[in-house]
Parts: C-alpha cells; sequence; structure tokens
C-alpha cells in the first residue's frame, strides 16, 4: 500500500529525529512492501521564518491531505522573544486544534535493558513497568480565555461536561484492552473545572464496569510515580497537568528521549510526535536521541495505518538495538556502546 505522511521536521533537534524515524519507515516498507510517501510542511519556528507565522494555511494543506503527520519539534530561543501569539508554541495548539486531535497518548514504557538508566532504584522501577498516559489535547488553560498587562495577566481553564466526556470515554477503552484500571488525576479539592472533570469521569466508569476507577490530586500523582509507579496502569487527565507528569513519567523510561505520542481525534488525520521538546542544547551536534520519534511511528502504523506486523518489526528493532548496548548520550551507562543519533537510527533500521 501507499501512505502519504506530512513531515514537520520543525526546530532544534527535530530534522536530525525525523531523519532517523524517516530511514526507519523506509525499512519497514521496502521489507513489508509499503511505500511512504513524505510531503514537506513547515511548523514552529521554521515556519515563521519561511512565512511568518508559526503555521500556515499551505502546512494546514499539506497535513489534511495527508495520511497522518511525523512532526519532530518545535521552538527555541530564537523566537522567545516574539509576541505571545506568534511564537513557535501556538503554532503547535494551533495544528492539535485545527486537526481536533484531543487524545494525547503518552506511553512510558520501560525497556528491560534500560531498567539502570532510570534514575529511580530497581525494586522501585521493578520489571516491565508500562504506564499510558492519556492527555486531553485541545482545551483546558492552554484554550482558555487569556489576558496579558504589564499590571495584571490571566488564564482561564475552561471545560465543557462534552470535553471532558469524549476523553473519558477513550481512556476507558483503552484501559478496557489493558489491565482495566484507571487514575483520574485532577485537582478537586481546588478547582471548579477539576469537579466537573470528576463528576462525569465517575457518570462514564458506570459504562464500564470491567474497569477499576479512582481518583488522585495531581500533586499526590506526581509524588506516587516516583514512589510506586507500577500501581499505575492507565492515567487521564487534563491538558496541563498531563503534560507535567509525562515529562515526569519519561524519566522512569529512563530519559524524555523515550517517550513518544500519538495524538488523536475522531477525524482522519493523527499526528505523532515525541513528548519532548526541541532541545536547543543539544540541536546540531548528532547527539539527540531519536527513539521517542521512532516509536510514534510505531503508533502511527498501529494508529493511523493499522500496520500491526510493521510496528511490532520496529518496536523489536529498538529492542534488540538497546539489548545489543547501543545508547545515545541521554541513556548511556557504564560499559554501553555510546553512540550518535544517525547511528543510532542506522542500527534500528537495520535490525528491521
Ligand atoms: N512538542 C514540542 O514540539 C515541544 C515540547 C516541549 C517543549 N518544546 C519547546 O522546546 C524548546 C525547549 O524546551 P525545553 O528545553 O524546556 O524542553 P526539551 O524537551 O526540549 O528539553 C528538555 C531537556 O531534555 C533533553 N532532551 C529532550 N529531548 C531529547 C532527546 N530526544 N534526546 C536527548 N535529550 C533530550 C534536552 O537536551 C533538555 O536537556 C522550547 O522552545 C519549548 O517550548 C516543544
Ligand atoms: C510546546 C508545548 C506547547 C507542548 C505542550 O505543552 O503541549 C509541549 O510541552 C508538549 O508536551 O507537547
Ligand atoms: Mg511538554
Amino acid at each position: 500500500m501507499n501512505y502519504k505522511i506530512a513531515v514537520l521536521n520543525g526546530d532544534g533537534i527535530g530534522p536530525e529525529i525525523v531523519a532517523e524515524t524517516i530511514k526507519v519507515l523506509d525499512k519497514a516498507g521496502e521489507k513489508f512492501g509499503h511505500k511512504f510517501e513524505y510531503v514537506q510542511g513547515y511548523l514552529g519556528g521554521e515556519s515563521i521564518d519561511k512565512y511568518g507565522v508559526p503555521l500556515s494555511d499551505e502546512t494546514i494543506q499539506v497535513c489534511s491531505e495527508s495520511d497522518a503527520i511525523l512532526l519532530g519539534a518545535i521552538g527555541g530561543p530564537k523566537w522567545d522573544n516574539i509576541e505571545p501569539e506568534k511564537r513557535p508554541e501556538r503554532g503547535l495548539l494551533a495544528i492539535r486544534k485545527e486537526l481536533g486531535v484531543y487524545t494525547n497518548l503518552r506511553p512510558a514504557i520501560l525497556f528491560k535493558s534500560l531498567k539502570s538508566a532510570s534514575p529511580l532504584k530497581e525494586e522501585i522501577i521493578g520489571d516491565g513497568l508500562d504506564v499510558m498516559i492519556v492527555r486531553e489535547l485541545t482545551g483546558g488553560l492552554y484554550f482558555g480565555h487569556r489576558e496579558y498587562s504589564d499590571e495584571k495577566a490571566f488564564d482561564t481553564l475552561p471545560y465543557t461536561r462534552a470535553e471532558i466526556e469524549r476523553i473519558a470515554k477513550k481512556a476507558f477503552e483503552i484501559a478496557k484492552l489493558r489491565n482495566k484500571k484507571l487514575t483520574s488525576v485532577d485537582k478537586h479539592n481546588v478547582l471548579d473545572t477539576s469537579k466537573l472533570w470528576r463528576k462525569v469521569v465517575e457518570e462514564i466508569s458506570k459504562d464500564y464496569p470491567e474497569v477499576e476507577v479512582s481518583h488522585m490530586y495531581v500533586d499526590n500523582a506526581a509524588m506516587q510515580l516516583i514512589a510506586n509507579p507500577r500501581q499505575f496502569d492507565v492515567i487521564l487527565t487534563e491538558n496541563m497537568f498531563g503534560d507535567i507528569l509525562s515529562d515526569e513519567a519519561s524519566m522512569l523510561t529512563g530519559s524524555l528521549g523515550m517517550l513518544p505520542s500519538a495524538s488523536l481525534g475522531d477525524g482522519k488525520v493523527g499526528l505523532y510526535e515525541p513528548s519532548h521538546g526541541s532541545a536547543p542544547d543539544i540541536a546540531g551536534k548528532n547527539i539527540a536521541n531519536p527513539i521517542a520519534t521512532i516509536l510514534s511511528a510505531v503508533m502511527m502504523l498501529r494508529y493511523s495505518f493499522n500496520l500491526q506486523k510493521e510496528a511490532d518489526a520496529i518496536e523489536k528493532a529498538v529492542e534488540k538495538v538497546l539489548e545489543a548496548g547501543f545508547r545515545t548520550a541521554d541513556i548511556y551507562t557504564d560499559g554501553m556502546k555510546k553512540v550518535g543519533t544517525d547511528e543510532m537510527g542506522t542500527e534500528i533500521a537495520n535490525r528491521i
């Protein structure tokens, strides 16, 4: 089959990690007889430089005419001091909103051979940690009414019942296919939106009697993720809590460079990007870890193209490369073979 993928390199390490992902996708395509066609779009800083805006109509069109979107990461110091509406990050929020991808899946999975790369003790991290964070992506604080003056500024955190219902249903559906345990994370003791969130999640849970549901305050959840991460299976939470908790959870897997993501809606096009940012501190040095992006492409094969054996083959190749001791700097531990971004991509592609 032929698949058309919109590619948005973005900024910083974006082009480096996307190049390795394409290398891996092409190898999988070759092996299983698929053709991946890539169409270039522009997002964030690169789009500001090209079009003067962080997301252009041209790129929206390229994305909506594709079967899926592969994104590197956006942002960087070059664009940090421009007006808020024109920042690279606004382009990312706009594309998520435009595509209606309200479900952001961020799976924190520990590869066995990376146990020693996690800062947590082995007895806490255990064997085979696998937590799925389901983050609401197109509502809440990121999209609420906001105002700024040099004397006073505010952001608002709105959620409608419908927005909570649809993400809660997705999370319960996912939990049903996993260990049937869902922890909804909120700040019910303080926020009205959390009051509605908890009420709606409770209501939806009645349709999923096989899933055990519990509620946890976000501050406690931040602590529990470190103290006892294995208690979690599916974590359901709102936009900003999910942003923060997913970066935290990434360290359970060894590095932020290991955490992929899939952003899905009810429409045709899914957006696949690593959970991390453009890492300007290491950009252009060929040291970034491409695995989060490669695993995001695995999610693309699974969720957008239904190519299960192809997805398994890439995932297995990542596992084999890690077992063989290859490590980028962020997951390096003594005695392993340190490799650059491109070598990591090549080693993975060679094992498909
Ligand atoms: N989805 C996105 O595009 C996205 C996500 C987060 C941040 N950002 C943007 O990225 C820029 C930098 O933000 P930041 O520094 O807070 O977050 P960041 O995620 O870019 O980096 C945080 C730390 O993790 C490291 N890191 C990140 N990805 C890595 C990888 N693949 N391999 C090895 N190390 C990696 C970085 O070197 C840095 O030390 C900002 O402009 C921010 O707005 C974009
Ligand atoms: C860059 C920023 C807008 C973005 C977010 O907060 O969603 C990022 O941190 C992420 O996790 O994808
Ligand atoms: Mg983030």
